[in-house]
């Protein structure tokens, strides 16, 4: 497991990371979520022993990076899809990784059959997409087999199917009882892929608590409702109190009843429904409502959507 504790990190006059303490705990994929510049990467540089806190403590397995003795067995990350050589082939970048940790051969060929690099292993990295260094900064993620992994905005430049691919990979990991810390400035990637999320904002922890109780955070996201007679429907759902909103079309968009309470109303008088969908409340809602609620977060500029400072 990662245990980090009051975890700071000050350069010059910015405050990257304050005062951070969670756990990340195994068999779970846990989210490290925040917008650009929320010291993310910061804080797994500092868990990965490649920068030094300011105050504070970061642990993997009970023991500093540096402590570690045989780090690349304990521990792996994809931080940087860049950091291959460009002149290098897949294979030969695996390989000499692998002779690095006292790894044997056989186990670079397996982690490039795992992450569906084995056709281009002989490629030169620096005629790779992004989406194909992504895979390969996986593959050196995954060669000591490590229980615990860290992966920095891992889907970035991956297409649909590659994003698909990295989020069963994730899961797959953490059912192993692995311990997975994924971070991502897109809310909604998070809601697909983590079971808990870490939430930071200028460098402090805003939440620490499952996917789940997050969304549930942001509220209903109302009912989405069609029918042939909108304004019957709509007259009807007012009388019962609940707030009624046109949406695109026909639809209605509407507030204070749940599904099966406007199901049942349509049916008493007698309106046919085309649609009835209950409308999910986005990770990115309840985001937006728990930083907002932040005044610490507040005194400086609130995220847009997109999850940038605005
Ligand atoms: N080496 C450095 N020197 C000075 N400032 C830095 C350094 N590294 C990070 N920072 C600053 O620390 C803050 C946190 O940056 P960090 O890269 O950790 O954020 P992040 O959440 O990972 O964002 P992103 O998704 O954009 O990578 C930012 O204000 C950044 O400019």
């Amino acid at each position: 497991m990662i245990r980090v504790r009051g975890l700071t990190k000050r350069y010059g006059d910015t405050l990257a990371v304050d005062h951070l303490t969670f756990d990340v705990n195994p068999g779970v994929v846990t989210g490290f979520l925040g917008p650009n510049g929320a010291g993310k990467s910061t804080t797994m540089r500092m868990i990965l022993g490649l920068d030094t806190p300011t105050s504070g403590t970061a642990t993997v397995n009970g023991r500093r990076y540096r402590d570690l003795s045989a780090p690349l067995h304990e521990v792996g990350a994809l931080l940087d899809p860049g950091a291959a050589h460009p002149g290098r082939t897949a294979h030969a970048h695996l390989l000499w990784l692998a002779r690095g940790a006292g790894l044997p051969r056989r186990r670079v060929e397996e982690v490039l059959d795992l992450v569906g690099l084995s056709s281009v292993a002989g490629r030169r990295v620096g005629g790779f997409s992004l989406g194909m260094r992504q895979r390969l900064g996986i593959a050196a993620a995954l060669l000591g087999d490590p229980g615990v992994l860290l992966f920095d905005e891992p889907v970035n430049g991956l297409d649909p199917e590659g994003i698909l691919w990295v989020r069963g990979l994730l899961g797959d990991l953490a059912a192993e009882g692995r311990t997975v810390l994924v971070s991502s400035h897109l809310m909604n990637e998070m809601q697909a892929t983590a079971d808990h999320v870490l939430v930071i904002g200028r460098g402090r922890l805003i939440a620490d608590m499952g996917v789940a109780e997050l969304t549930a955070r942001g509220g209903s996201g109302g009912v989405r409702v069609a029918s042939a007679d909108p304004a019957a429907l709509t007259a009807a759902l007012a009388e019962e109190g609940a707030s009624v909103r046109s949406g695109d079309g026909d639809a209605l968009l509407v507030g204070g009843l749940d599904a099966a309470r406007v199901g049942e109303i349509a049916l008493h008088r007698r309106i046919a429904l085309r649609e009835l969908t209950p409308q999910r409340t986005s990770l990115e809602a309840a985001f937006m409502e728990l930083t907002a609620g932040s005044v610490e977060h507040r005194s400086g500029s609130a995220p847009t959507p997109e999850g940038r400072p605005s």
